[in-house]
């Protein structure tokens, strides 16, 4: 464990299962868990795709990025939402919190997972292909994670045990 908060952040696509594979791993690990999607929307006053659709996706990353800057925890599991990596300042800061573990799933994996893509509040430019944004992405995932866990055919209890495992090591 790199940090004596003893956050741990999940950070990965969208449909990696950061929201659902945090809440399975707070209850192992006996943390608490906050997913910073739901922060915004708090915030903001509606849903993700609304904030996208009425002020567009930069102003989204935006206010997530200053949503995760102020995020003050301890003991939690973290579920960022994918865009999370493209505020640099907001990853140096959740790194400060804790441990930044990538949930890493294949583009073939996530393509049958996220069907509804035009509702998810996708924070991307209206012309990129989930192809392109997984492209875009992977390497910006692979430069934040400091534990990397393949998630291509294990369930999430899997994922949560493997997590686990390694950062009680
Ligand atoms: N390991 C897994 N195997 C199969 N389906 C999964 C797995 N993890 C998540 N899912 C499913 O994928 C979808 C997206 O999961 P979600 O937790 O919302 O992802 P994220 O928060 O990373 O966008 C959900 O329908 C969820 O049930
Ligand atoms: O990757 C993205 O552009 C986004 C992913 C969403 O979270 P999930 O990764 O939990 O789906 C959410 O933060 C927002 O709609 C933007
Ligand atoms: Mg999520």
């Amino acid at each position: 464990m790199s940090n004596a908060l003893k956050n741990l952040i999940l950070i990965g696509m969208p449909g990696a299962g950061k929201s659902t594979i945090g809440v399975i791993l707070a209850k192992q690990t006996a943390r608490d868990f906050v997913d910073t999607d739901l922060l915004i929307q708090l915030k903001e006053g509606c849903c993700l795709q609304e904030t996208v659709n009425e002020k567009g996706y930069l102003e989204l990353r935006r206010i997530e990025g200053d949503v995760l800057q102020n995020l003050d925890v301890e003991n939690h599991v973290v579920a960022t939402g994918g865009s999370a990596v493209y505020s640099e300042a907001a990853m140096k800061h959740l790194k400060e919190l804790g441990t930044i573990v990538y949930l890493k799933v294949s583009l073939q994996e996530l393509e049958s997972r996220v069907t509804n893509e035009a509702q998810r509040g996708l924070a991307r430019p209206a012309e990129q292909t989930f192809a392109q944004m997984y492209d875009e992405r992977c390497e910006l995932y692979e430069r934040y994670a400091q534990v990397t866990i393949k998630c291509d055919g294990k369930c999430p209890e899997q994922i949560a045990s493997e997590v686990d495992s390694i950062i009680a090591d």
